[in-house]
């Protein structure tokens, strides 16, 4: 049986518009002072219908290389909510056949894995008529990324990135993704960090309620930095070629990479302003093959 309006869910990519590395917890992983936003860029998940048990297919411009196993972060979401759904007193845990559209890079610093395991948490939740307050302790054991993906707004995050904050409200800004088809591993890059001498003594970034315009938010931005960008850098060095090409464009205000790279962005003035860098940069590097997409933020407030 196929659903006839099958419910779906858009996982959008995360953006860490600065990423600060302030300590580094026993277990070794590192606490983080971050700013996430989400782009228009999205995965989709779609419960295609029901199932005996958790199964997945993959489709889409990134799905050849990617494993529909029970390693994937959707079966792994999926599994993790019926295990905690299935002790509630409805117990309404039946399995799915899931999709998952991947449109996003893979392992490219924009966590398009944990936004596809949130999206599933999501989309499993209304299925079942879990509340969402259940989803935040599983998120945690999925990745770090997973927690601020649940709700997919403009947070700040701390922690390891579990301590989620208001944002500032951004502005109508455009924003612009470059992904040069090289896979980055989060583990190595923070390996990296940490060998390559560790944390820098700074003061947090103050941050304001509100950016009325996205040279306001980059004046701000300009003050902080992706910490992972120059181990990111040192382990791929195609970034820096992708970094130069971005901050050449018309109208660039900023150009920085997201998370553990490798994909960077661009902020601009305007969606169409990012949309007209995004023509110029694909006639530059056609024969590049590089993945590109422009657009806005996918939400510009927080939801607190
Ligand atoms: C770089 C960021 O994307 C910034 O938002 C995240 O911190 C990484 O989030 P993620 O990919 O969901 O990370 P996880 O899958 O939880 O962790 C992958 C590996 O990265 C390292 N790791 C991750 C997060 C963190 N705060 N400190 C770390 O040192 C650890 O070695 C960990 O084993
Ligand atoms: N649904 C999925 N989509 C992408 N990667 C997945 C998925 N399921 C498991 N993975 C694995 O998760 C790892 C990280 O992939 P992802 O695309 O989320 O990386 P990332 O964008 O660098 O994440 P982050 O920005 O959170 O560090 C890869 O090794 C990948 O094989």
């Amino acid at each position: 049986m196929t659903f006839p309006d099958a419910p779906q869910s858009t996982a959008h990519a995360k953006i860490n518009l600065f990423l600060h590395i302030t300590g580094r917890r026993e277990d070794g992983y590192h606490l983080l002072d971050s700013l996430a936003v989400f782009a228009g860029a999205a995965d989709r998940i779609t419960l295609e219908g029901p199932a005996d048990t958790m199964s997945l297919t993959i489709d889409g411009p990134f799905g050849q290389g990617l494993e529909a196993d029970s390693q994937n972060l959707v079966l792994r979401a999926a599994r993790a909510l019926q295990t905690k759904a299935g002790t509630t007193a409805n117990g309404l845990t039946e399995s799915f056949r899931l999709k998952l559209e991947k449109n996003l890079p893979v392992s490219s610093g924009i966590g398009g894995g944990s936004a596809d395991a949130a999206a599933t948490l999501r989309l499993l939740a209304q299925e079942w008529d879990v509340e969402q307050a259940t989803l935040f302790p599983i998120a945690e054991t999925l990745g770090a990324d997973v927690p601020v993906c649940i709700a997919q707004r403009p947070a700040r995050m701390q922690g390891i990135g579990e301590i989620l904050a208001p944002a500032p409200i951004l502005p109508d800004a455009g924003l612009l993704l470059v992904n040069p088809g090289v896979g980055v591993s989060t583990p190595e890059v923070f390996q990296a960090f940490a060998a390559g001498g560790g944390i820098t003594e700074r003061h947090e970034a103050l941050l304001p309620t509100r950016w009325d315009s996205a040279a306001a938010m980059v004046a701000d931005l300009n003050a902080t930095t992706n910490d992972l960008q120059a181990p990111a850098l040192s382990q791929c060095p195609v970034i820096g070629t992708v970094l130069a090409s971005i901050a050449s464009l018309p109208k660039c205000l900023l150009a920085r990479m997201s998370g553990s790279g490798a994909t960077c962005f661009g902020i601009f003035p305007s969606p169409d302003s990012a949309m007209n860098a995004a023509r110029v940069l694909n006639e530059q590097s056609a024969r590049l093959n590089w993945w590109t997409w422009a657009g806005g933020f996918h939400h510009t407030g927080s939801s607190t």
